[in-house]
C-alpha cells in the first residue's frame, strides 16, 4: 500500500483516504497535468489548506503523493541527482499553490538538483477549482545563464504543450552536449576564489595560477568565480547564495569538481561536499594531486603519499554509521568501542609511520652520496625558482641534459644533477629542483625536505625568474620566503631573469639596473655565456672558496 508523504499530522482518516485515492489516477503523459487530476488536487488543497502534490512518471502513473503546509511542500527523498548526471529523473512534480503564486525558488531548485522532468504549480481558486498553471523545465547550458524555462498557462483546461516531445528534445540536446564532452574524458571543474582582504588584483592572479594548476592536473576548467567578501562563511567559506548558484551551474554544465583557491578546513570541505554532491578539492589537494601524478622515483612517490595521508588524516569522516555501530561493540577482537573511523585512522597512522621510516632510509643514503661528492670537492650549483620559470630548460641548455621541460607546473619533482665543465676546465655539479609556489603546502615542504636538502650543499643558488610573468615580483618574493624559511638566504645567490626574449630590451635593461643579476633566454640559449662567467667568478674568485663554503 502506497503511503502519503509529508505533513499528514492532524488529517482525518477520510481525508487521508481521499489523498490515497490519488494513486489510482493516471494522466496522459503528454499533458503536464490532466484537468481531472488538477481539480482533485486543488479541491483537497482547498479543504486542507495545505499544498498537495504528486510525482508522476513518464507513463502517467502517480508514484508519490505529498502534503505540505500552506506555503511549501517537502519532497520525499528520491535521492539527489549524481554530479554530471545527464538523464532527467523521469518524474514530474505537480503541486498546488493556495494563492496561485508563481513557482518559488525552492520549486526551481528542486527541478534542477533533482533533475525533475518539470515542475508545475496549479493555482487554487476561491471555489477550490483549478486556476492558472505555472510550469518550468530545465534548459541546457546556453550562455545566457538561464537554468530553466518558466511559463504560465491561464488554465489547465486549455490546450497544453506536448510535454513528452519537449522532454525528448531536451534529452537529445543534453546527450549531444554530453557526447561532445566525454571525448576529452577529463573531469570538469569550476574554480572558486574568495577575496577577504579587498585585494582583487592579487586574488585574480592567484586564481589565474590555480587555473594553471588545474590544467596541469588534467582538469578541464569550465568556469571560475571570484567572490569579494568581508568575512568567510564559517560553514561554507563562500556565501550560501553563491553556493546554491554554483550548485545549479554545476548541475547544468555537468561539472564534477569544485576547486577552491584557498585551503578549506576539514569541516568546510565536508559541509560543501554535503551541500553540493560534488567532489571538492582545495589548492593544497590540487598540488598534491599533481605531485602524485608526476612523481617518478620511488622516493618521490613515497613522499607524495606521505603528504597526502597527512593531509587526509584530520579529514577522515565517519563513513557508514551502521557499519561503525556494528563494529563498535568489540566485535572481531578489535577492542571495545572501536569504530570503523578509528580503525581507518589507525591504519593511516601506521602507514604514515611506515612511510616516514622508509623515507628516512633513502634520505640517509642520499646524504652518504652527498658526502662523497663533497669529499671530491666538486662545488654544487643549485637552480631554484618558481614553478614554470624555466629551470629545467636552463639546465638542459647549459649541460645538454634531457630533463623534462614543459609548459606545465611542477614538471620537475626529482632533483636532477649534471656535471658541467666550466670554461677553465673546472668541474661543477649543477642541480635542478622542484619548483616553488606561493603557499606551498606545509606537508609538502616537509615531504620534500629531503629534496631540498640538496640546497644546503650548494655553493651557489641560481634563482631563475620568469621575467615575463606579470606576477613576477610576487613569485620572487614567494621563493625568497621559502629560501628564508629553509635558512638559505645566506647562500650566494644569482638572480637569473629568464624568458628575456618575451620582454622589450629596455625593460630588460631597467630590470638589470634595479635588481642586478643576469638576463637570459634559456630556450634561445642567449645570455648563457654571461651567466656561466658570473657563476664562475662567484665560485672560483680568489679567496671566494672560503667565504662561500666550497670544501
Ligand atoms: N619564451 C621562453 N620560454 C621559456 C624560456 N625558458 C623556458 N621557457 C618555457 O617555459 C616553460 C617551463 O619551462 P621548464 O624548464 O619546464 O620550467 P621549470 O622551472 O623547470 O618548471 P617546473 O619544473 O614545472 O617547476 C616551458 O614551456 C619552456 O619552454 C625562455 O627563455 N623563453
Ligand atoms: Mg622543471
Amino acid at each position: 500500500m502506497k503511503e502519503i508523504y509529508g505533513n499528514t499530522l492532524g488529517l482525518k482518516s477520510s481525508e487521508q483516504q481521499r489523498l490515497r485515492n490519488t494513486f489510482r489516477r493516471r494522466v496522459d503523459p503528454r499533458e503536464i497535468v490532466s484537468a481531472e487530476l488538477a481539480r482533485h488536487l486543488t479541491e483537497l488543497s482547498h479543504e486542507l489548506n495545505r499544498q498537495v502534490g504528486v510525482l508522476i512518471n513518464r507513463k502517467g502513473d502517480i508514484e508519490h503523493v505529498v502534503v505540505g503546509n500552506a506555503h511549501k511542500l517537502e519532497l520525499p527523498d528520491i535521492g539527489r541527482a549524481r554530479a554530471g548526471q545527464i538523464r532527467l529523473r523521469g518524474l514530474r512534480l505537480v503541486h498546488t499553490h493556495l494563492k496561485s503564486e508563481p513557482l518559488t525558488k525552492d520549486d526551481l531548485t528542486d527541478l534542477a538538483l533533482l533533475r525533475l522532468d518539470c515542475v508545475a504549480a496549479v493555482g487554487v481558486g476561491n471555489d477550490g477549482l483549478p486556476g492558472v498553471l505555472h510550469w518550468a523545465y530545465l534548459v541546457p547550458e546556453n550562455g545566457s545563464g538561464e537554468f530553466w524555462h518558466v511559463s504560465t498557462l491561464p488554465s489547465v483546461h486549455g490546450e497544453q504543450p506536448d510535454l513528452l516531445a519537449t522532454l525528448d528534445a531536451l534529452e537529445e540536446e543534453l546527450n549531444r552536449k554530453a557526447a561532445a564532452r566525454t571525448v576529452s574524458g577529463r573531469e570538469r571543474a569550476i574554480l572558486v576564489a574568495v577575496c577577504l582582504d579587498g585585494n582583487r588584483a592579487r586574488a585574480e592572479s592567484s586564481l589565474a595560477e590555480l587555473k594553471e594548476l588545474a590544467r596541469t592536473a588534467g582538469v578541464e576548467v569550465v568556469d571560475s568565480v571570484l567572490q569579494m567578501k568581508r568575512e568567510a562563511d564559517p560553514r561554507y567559506l563562500i556565501g550560501r547564495g553563491k553556493l546554491e548558484d554554483l550548485n545549479l551551474r554545476s548541475m547544468q554544465s555537468m561539472v564534477d569538481l569544485l576547486v577552491f583557491d584557498k585551503d578549506l578546513t576539514p569541516s568546510q570541505g565536508r559541509h560543501i561536499g554535503d551541500a553540493t554532491s560534488l567532489k571538492i578539492l582545495d589548492r593544497t589537494q590540487l598540488i598534491l594531486d599533481i605531485f602524485a601524478q608526476r612523481a617518478q622515483t620511488a622516493e618521490g612517490k613515497l613522499q607524495v603519499e606521505l603528504a597526502q595521508l597527512k593531509y587526509r588524516l584530520p579529514r577522515l569522516v565517519q563513513g557508514d554509521d551502521s557499519l561503525s555501530r556494528l563494529m563498535g561493540g568489540g566485535v572481531g577482537g578489535r577492542g571495545p568501542g572501536e569504530t570503523k573511523l578509528e580503525i581507518d585512522r589507525r591504519r593511516v597512522r601506521e602507514r604514515i609511520t611506515n612511510l616516514e621510516r622508509r623515507i628516512d632510509v633513502i634520505s640517509r643514503e642520499r646524504s652518504v652520496r652527498r658526502a662523497q661528492r663533497n669529499r671530491r670537492e666538486v662545488p654544487v650549483i643549485s637552480i631554484v625558482g618558481y614553478t614554470n620559470a624555466g629551470k629545467s630548460t636552463l639546465l638542459n641548455a647549459i649541460t645538454n641534459a634531457e630533463v623534462l621541460a614543459e609548459d606545465k607546473l611542477f614538471a620537475t619533482l626529482d632533483p636532477t644533477s649534471r656535471r658541467l665543465r666550466f670554461p677553465q676546465e673546472r668541474e661543477v655539479i649543477i642541480t635542478d629542483t622542484v619548483g616553488f609556489i606561493r603557499d606551498l603546502p606545509k606537508d609538502l615542504v616537509a615531504a620534500f625536505r629531503a629534496t631540498l636538502e640538496e640546497l644546503y650543499d650548494a655553493s651557489l643558488l641560481l634563482h631563475v625568474v620568469d621575467a615575463s610573468d606579470p606576477a613576477r615580483d610576487d613569485q620572487v618574493e614567494a621563493v625568497e620566503t621559502i629560501l628564508n624559511s629553509l635558512g638559505l638566504m645566506e647562500k650566494p645567490r644569482l638572480m637569473v631573469w629568464n624568458k628575456a626574449d618575451q620582454l622589450p630590451a629596455d625593460e630588460v635593461e631597467a630590470l638589470l639596473r634595479s635588481r642586478g643579476g643576469v638576463a637570459i633566454s634559456a630556450v634561445k640559449r642567449e645570455g648563457l655565456a654571461t651567466l656561466l662567467a658570473k657563476a664562475d667568478t662567484t665560485l672560483f674568485a680568489e679567496g671566494a672558496s672560503e667565504s662561500i663554503g666550497v670544501v
